[in-house]
């Protein structure tokens, strides 16, 4: 799915946080969404996905069945940090998304043993997540929102807690993911910036309030 946001205004208030926002984030790729602290990376992605409201302007998801207004039942999220369940597999923690969205038992494995086999994880699927490293358990986020097979993969800062080896590491992943989905990841991180396809960046493409 394609996402195109015209004419995009946001805020809090009276505050003005960006005006005048076009944005296309192509479908099937990654794109970096950038720009200086509070430039309203977070927000955008909070109302493409339907939880915060425009002030103007419209965000609409288009695919090979036309356009609609995005929503959140079309986005996983990948949080930062981890939120694994430690004493759990890989494996299982990567099944609980499509669980939660109602996925019967050996569907979801069969998705979690693709999803982290795209991210790079198949070996360490039954290891238990508190024995991953912080880059690996970022790939199980990942690939816990690949398995869903929504449309769309948000990924807030996803190297806000990692250390330049993990950093590189999910870097990797952005690089390899390429074509697998459409994935739009906030950063302020170059090596994440490098590893995506698209660059969309708010100090340039918007009309920011002084
Ligand atoms: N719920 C809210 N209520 C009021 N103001 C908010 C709210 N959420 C964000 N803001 C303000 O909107 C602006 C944009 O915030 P946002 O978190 O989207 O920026 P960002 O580009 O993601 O920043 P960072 O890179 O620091 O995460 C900031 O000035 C922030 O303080």
């Amino acid at each position: 799915m394609r996402v195109e946001v015209r004419g995009a205004s946001l805020g809090f208030g009276k505050r003005i946080v960006f005006e005048g926002l076009d944005a296309d984030f192509p479908d099937g790729k990654v794109t970096a969404l950038v720009g200086p602290s509070g430039s309203g990376k977070s927000s955008l992605l909070a109302a493409m996905a339907g939880y915060i409201n425009l002030k103007a302007g419209t965000i609409t998801g288009v695919d090979e069945r036309g356009s609609v207004p995005l929503d959140a039942s079309m986005v996983a999220w990948v949080p930062q940090g981890s939120n694994a369940l430690g004493g759990r597999t890989a494996l299982e923690n990567v099944m609980i998304g499509s669980l939660a969205d109602g996925a019967r038992w050996s569907q979801a494995k069969r998705d979690a043993l693709h999803a982290l086999d795209q991210v790079g994880l198949s070996d360490l699927a039954h290891k238990v997540a508190r024995s991953l490293s912080g880059g690996e358990l970022q790939r199980v986020n990942f690939a816990r929102a690949l398995a869903t097979h929504k449309p769309l993969v948000f990924a807030d800062e996803p190297s806000a807690s990692l250390d330049a080896t993990n950093t590189r590491r999910v870097a990797e992943l952005l690089f390899e993911l390429r074509s697998r989905a459409t994935i739009i990841v906030a950063t302020h991180d170059p090596l994440l910036v490098e590893a995506a396809e698209h660059e969309i960046n708010l100090r340039q493409d918007v009309l920011h309030a002084a």
